[in-house]
Order: structure tokens, then sequence, then C-alpha cells
């Protein structure tokens, strides 16, 4: 139980370095460790999720350590990895799971793989099918459509698969199982989801190419290790941005954080919400585009979020969610089922919380609908074991005119473990 008492008259004013990316940072550790040689990866984020990849590569025989501010990865190539003695164990981490499960699918030995409660209620015959249908064995409950799973690997086919859910977890672990099939693996997607898979696999050397929507993948026998810088996580940033967008007199930068183009839909909906955002310092660092984006305070107004920016802002929508309490008028977030899967369902789980607090808020079947303006009471609150309902309750309480009681707040942790010391280090007190 965390008791975040009312604040005073604040405001959020500085700036910071987020953590590095979550999702950049679990593909580092998969494809050093399959790679020859040596990789560094500067910035990684040390976050629970991320180190449950870590210990499953470790478990297959890899050695990964910490020098200075690198994580040092000593690759031992796809034949390198050894089978695992101990089940492995992927925690609360979707990504993890789906992309470990497609590598696995390849590798010449038996797993067992399992996770949390949240792991385990959620789906992973996503992956499963596709890598079923390359030639994998897979054993598990309801069809194999849920952990704990078992694997036997090896001796995949190439498939062309056109994705059937907007996921970069699933197209990921196809392309992982891909660069150990016999012939040419093809993904194509409906929407474009994040690229960083793509990106990083050709930066290792893989033979991979990617053209509109499709991406096509030959095995590469070997991977090459090399150094990988990960940019601040623009899904960490989005918590202080917003907490910026809705108290007036704020200005904050969040310096050298990613904004690469499917992974931006956050900062577009807070422009178009009439949010003053400016990105500078534009460049590229490992393949992946980083800038540092600036905020001033200005009052927003309702929009319509839906259709193909929906998986470029998949994780933010808990904090949109709060962000559109504050606008004037409505917004109407669609096309957004894929939250009922996350880490627990997103939009019950916004609705239930924000609505406890005053907010005006309704669940529809794929998204939810918020009138606005109004201002938030308080109150007692779950996080449901979920980071990102979490750290929106906490930016929800910096406006609340009283205290908020929060049941559970350690799945902070899970993507930005010092999260509450980066919030108090742009939080200004007026008097
Ligand atoms: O590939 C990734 O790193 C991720 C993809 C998204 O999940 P889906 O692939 O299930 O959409 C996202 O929600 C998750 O936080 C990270
Ligand atoms: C959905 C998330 O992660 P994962 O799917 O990796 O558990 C998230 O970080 O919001």
């Amino acid at each position: 139980m965390k008791t975040l008492k009312r604040r005073g008259t604040i405001y959020m004013k500085g700036e910071l370095e987020v953590p590095g990316d979550k999702s950049i940072s679990h593909r580092a550790v998969i494809l050093g460790s399959i790679a020859n040689g040596i990789t560094k990866v500067e910035n990684f984020l040390d976050s629970e999720d991320c180190m449950r990849t870590v210990e499953a590569f470790r478990s297959m025989g890899v050695s990964i350590t910490t020098k200075g501010t690198f994580l040092e990865i000593e690759g031992k190539g796809l034949s390198g990895l050894l089978e695992p003695l101990e089940p492995l164990y992927f925690g609360n981490s979707g990504t993890t799971a789906r992309l470990m499960i497609g590598l696995l699918a390849g590798l010449p030995f038996s797993t067992v793989v399992y996770g949390d409660v949240s792991l385990t209620n959620r789906p992973m015959d996503r992956v499963i099918t596709p890598i079923n249908k390359m030639g994998a064995t897979v054993l598990g409950r309801n069809e194999s459509s849920y952990l704990p799973l078992a694997l036997k690997g090896g001796n995949l086919e190439g498939i062309t698969y056109e994705l059937p859910v907007k996921s970069a977890q699933v197209k990921s672990g196809i392309l992982l199982a891909g660069l150990q099939a016999k012939g040419t693996t093809r993904v194509i997607e409906q929407q474009q989801t994040r690229d960083h898979t793509e990106r990083m696999l050709k930066a290792f050397g893989a033979n991979i190419e990617v053209s509109g929507n499709g991406i096509q993948i030959d095995a590469s026998k070997s991977l090459l290790g090399t150094d990988v810088y990960v940019p601040g996580d623009i899904s960490s940033a989005a918590f202080m941005l917003s907490a910026a967008a809705i108290i007036p007199g704020s200005n904050v930068t969040v310096k050298k954080v990613g904004i690469n183009k499917t992974r931006i839909g956050f900062l577009e909906v807070l422009q178009k919400m009439g949010a003053n955002i400016s990105i500078s310092n534009e460049r590229v660092l490992s393949g992946e585009d980083i800038g540092d984006v600036q905020i001033t305070y200005n009052q927003l107004t309702g929009v319509v979020v839906e259709g193909e920016i929906i998986p470029r802002l998949i994780d933010e929508i808990p904090i949109i969610a709060l962000l559109a309490t504050q606008a004037e008028g409505n917004t109407i977030i669609r096309n957004a089922e894929e939250l009922r899967v996350k880490e627990t369902d997103r939009i019950a789980a916004v609705v239930n919380v924000l609505r406890t607090m005053g907010a005006n808020i309704e669940a529809t079947d794929e998204g939810m609908i918020i009138k606005g303006k109004s201002s938030l009471k308080g109150g007692s609150v779950s996080a449901y074991q979920d980071h990102r309902i979490a750290m929106m309750i906490v930016i929800a309480s910096l406006i609340s005119e009283q205290d908020v009681t929060i049941d559970d707040i350690s799945s902070i942790s899970i993507s930005y473990p010092r999260f509450l010391d980066d919030l108090e280090s742009i939080l200004k007190n007026n008097s």
C-alpha cells in the first residue's frame, strides 16, 4: 500500500534522461547472445523484464556481465547455445516470451518455459501458430495457447505469414525462427508495428530485407557481435511529458530519447491535442533515431485516436486516457482491443481507476470514451500489478485534490525502476 499525498501548487521543470528502451534492450540481449563475438550494450535497461531475457541466455551458457556503464555479452553463435537444465522463467514479460519462443523453436534441443500469473494468462497461440507451420513442436494447455509450454526445436522451414494481430512481438518471434529456417521466411503486417528487430538484425549482419509492410529473412549462419546504444524509452518518457502536459507552468525536456517513427504515436497525439512540443538534436545511433523532446504546458483538447496509429502508441494509451480527462471536450480511443491482453486488461483497469478518481470515462469493446475536463478527486485505487497503470496513477496523483492510495506500486520496476526519483527531480513547488 502506498499513499501519495496531495501536493500543493506544483509545476514540472527541468531536463532529464529516462532509462533505456525496453524493447531495444531485450533485442540487444537476444541478438548479442546468438551472434559470434562481443556485443557491448550502452544504456541497457536494467529492469525486471529485461533481466528475464538476460537470465534465459545465462541458462543457455552465455556470459553476460555489467562492465562499467555497459552490458557485455560474449556471444556464442546460435550453434553454441546450450540446452538449459532448468525451465526458463519469463516473469511478467510478454516480449521475452514471444521472442524467445520464436528463437527456441529453431534450436536443436528441448525447453520448458513459464511465467508469472499475468503472463500465464496472456495468449501465446499468436506465435505458436506460425512456428507450428514452420515445423516446431510445442505442447501446452488449450492447444498450446498459454504458458507453461514445452518446446522441441530444430528443422524449421520458411513460411509466408500474414500477421492476423498487430504485434511486433509476434513479428519478431517469427523472424528469429526464420533466422534458423530452411528457405526464406516472409512476414506481412496489416499495419506497421515497432521495427526495432528488423533494424537490429540488419546491424548484426542478418540476411533481411524490408519492403513496405513485408519483411523477408533467410537463415544466417553467423551474426556478428556489435556495439548497441539503447536510446531512452519513449514509453517511459511519456509519463514525464504527460505530467508537464497537464500541470500549468511546466517546461520539461527529455534528452536522448528514441523517436523511431514506429514508436512516436504518443507525440503525434499530444500535438493533435494542442500541446507545445519540439524535437531537437535529432540523430541516428545504432540504427535508431534519437532526439531531445521538449514540452511546455498548454491547455489540451480532446481527440479521436484510432486506426494505424494504435500500434505506434499501444503502451501509452493508459497515460493518454489520463491526458484526456484534463482535455476540453471528448476523446475517443478505438481499435485498441489489444489492450485487453496486456499485463492486465488495460481498458478495464484504466476505466476503473480514472472513474474512481472522478473522471467521466467509459469502456467500449475496443477502447474508451473520455469526457473532459474533470477534476480528479483522488481516492483508493488498484494498479492491477501493471507497471503502466501504476505510473499513470502516480502522475494522476499530482493533480488530485486529495491523497491517492495505491494497493501496490512494485510493478513499476518492470520497466522503470527509478521512476519516482526521476519524477521528483523535475517536480517543483510554487510556494
Ligand atoms: O515488441 C515489443 O517489444 C513490444 C511490442 C508490443 O506488444 P505486442 O507485440 O503484443 O503488440 C508492446 O505492447 C510491448 O510493450 C513491447
Ligand atoms: C505490454 C508491455 O510489455 P510486455 O508485452 O513485454 O509484457 C508493456 O511494457 O507495456
